[in-house]
């Protein structure tokens, strides 16, 4: 897919935790390790999954047009993420398991495949590796223990809590000072915990909990923020490249994540990057909130590249807000382009030999432009109005001239790389393409039907040539006992 040689050595990025643009350096040349914070498998994904998860296949994408090679991790929570942020209430999954009458791990297979359902008809890459909670306990445990043996992390009553005031840091990438956290959070200290901001790396599961494993501190189960630092750290390795997730998972999962790394000793993240928040009436779209659409929903009503198309217009740290009107005008934008591309293929059937020098020139401008967007943080929509700068040049050249077929190609597989492998655009057919199957296929009806008053008037050799012509472009008749039928 990359058109880089050479891994580009000029990619800037806004890190969370430094507050400002910064150049990309990779740990290893060459080399991009990414982990992605995924969804909890409880129900069906909605859009503002996939704002978050195009984001992050977009800015993958452009790592390997740039020339690296990226290795993309995304989890499935499958245990531990509690109703409440403090560490109460039921497990999500669990409480589903209750409602459905299924097996918590029935629920989160079946919320993990039509997840992954919904990402494949988005078009988006599957992650190098996806690991679930539930499938890494043994690690989890492990860095628990390295957590208490160096005095970050007590045990109480079966439990095992992050001792916050033992890591001065906790609240470095939030810029939440513990003091403020103190404000917030004014509650009574509950139950077991020494400090109401302590957090759980291990719940017992007394209380009739389903999901439940052995441990050195009974049975229980895993707090829902150490799975992340332990996954990420076994697959990508100290000091990995870069962490994403939505920019509400900052405080308190991010904030827990890098403390339980840090302090039981090992090098965490070096960027962090959070996509904004996909809003509905100015509120983020949510499960617990109920303001959500289902990406089976949108998708059984709006073409996948025009979903796709919507998210990319906006820059992944800009709030999009969801509406009709925004789809409306996502469809058009799309279609524009997709015309385009679609007419530059069609003239390549016919087009003279040869190029165009000052056309390749113009061509090349819109792809540096493109190419300059997304270096600049991934700012998607400034690489989509070069595509359509591409797209205004094409359309008016072809409206004049005979463009060559050099030229032609050149353009077309600009749009290829650019639109389709990194915006991920163009899957299954452009919507012009689409448009044309449609008429195609009112047009044989027609044709058939022709054909068969032929038949029922004995005019044969009528209906034969019809028949011949039809296959001398490939296409064959058949009668079946439904009526005649028709395929290339
Ligand atoms: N509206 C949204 N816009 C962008 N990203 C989102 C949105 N909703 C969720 N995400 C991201 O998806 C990931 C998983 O989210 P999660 O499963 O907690 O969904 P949720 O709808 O926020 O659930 P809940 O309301 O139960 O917390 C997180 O990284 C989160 O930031
Ligand atoms: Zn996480």
């Amino acid at each position: 897919m990359s058109t880089h040689a050479q891994p580009d050595p000029n990619i800037i990025l806004y890190d969370t935790m430094q507050r400002q643009k910064v150049p990309f350096v990779p740990t290893t040349p060459g080399h991009v390790g990414m982990y992605l914070c995924g969804p909890t498998v409880y129900s069906d994904a909605h859009l503002g999954h996939a704002r978050k998860e195009v984001a992050f296949d977009v800015i993958r994408r452009a790592f390997m047009h740039f020339g690296y090679a990226v290795r993309y991790v995304a989890n499935i929570t499958d245990v531990g993420h509690l109703q409440d942020d403090s560490d109460d209430g039921e497990d999500k999954i669990a409480k589903r398991a209750a409602l459905e009458r299924l097996e918590p791990m029935e629920v989160a297979d079946k919320y993990f495949w039509s997840f992954m359902d919904d990402m494949a008809a988005l078009n988006i890459l599957r992650p190098s590796i996806n690991p679930r909670a539930t499938g890494h306990i043994t690690e989890q445990i492990a860095l628990i223990e390295e957590l208490i043996e160096r005095g970050h992390a007590y045990e109480s009553a079966g439990s095992v809590y992050f001792d916050v005031r033992s890591w001065p840091d906790y609240g470095k990438l939030s810029g939440r000072k513990l003091d403020d956290q103190d404000v917030g959070t004014r509650e009574a200290v509950r139950g077991d915990k020494r400090d109401a901001r302590d957090f759980a790396l291990w719940k017992n599961a007394e209380g009739g909990h389903l999901m439940r494993w052995p441990s050195p501190w009974g049975i229980g189960f895993p707090g829902w923020h150490i799975e992340c630092s332990a996954m990420s750290l076994k697959y990508l390795g100290e000091g990995f490249d870069i962490h994403g997730g939505g920019l509400d998972l900052e405080f308190p999962h991010h904030e827990a994540e890098i403390a339980q790394a840090e302090a039981a000793g090992h090098a965490f993240a070096r960027y962090w990057m959070h996509n904004n928040m996909l809003t509905i009436g100015g509120e983020k779209m949510s499960k617990s909130k109920g303001n959500f659409t289902t990406i089976a929903d949108v998708l059984s009503r709006h073409d996948p590249m025009v979903v796709r198309f919507l998210l990319v217009s906006s820059h992944y740290r800009s709030i999009t807000e969801f509406s009709d009107v925004a789809f409306e005008s996502a469809k058009n934008g799309y279609r524009r382009l997709s015309e385009s591309l679609y007419e530059i293929e069609r003239r390549l059937g016919d087009a003279p030999d040869g190029g165009d020098a000052a056309l390749d020139r113009k061509i090349e401008t819109h792809v540096q432009a493109f190419e300059a967007a997304m270096r600049d943080d991934f700012n998607t929509p400034k690489a989509v109005a070069a595509l359509f700068g591409l797209s205004g040049e094409m359309n008016s050249a072809l409206a004049t001239e005979k463009v060559g077929r050099a030229t032609l190609e050149r353009a077309r597989d600009a749009f290829h790389t650019l639109g389709g492998d990194v915006l991920g655009l163009f899957a299954g057919g452009s919507a012009a393409q689409e448009d044309n199957s449609e008429v195609v296929g009112t047009l044989m009806q027609l044709v058939l039907k022709a054909r068969q008053n032929y038949r029922l008037n004995k005019q044969y050799a009528e209906s034969d040539e019809l028949r011949d012509t039809l296959a001398q472009v490939g296409v064959t008749v058949e009668d079946t006992k439904d009526g005649p039928r028709w395929r290339r």
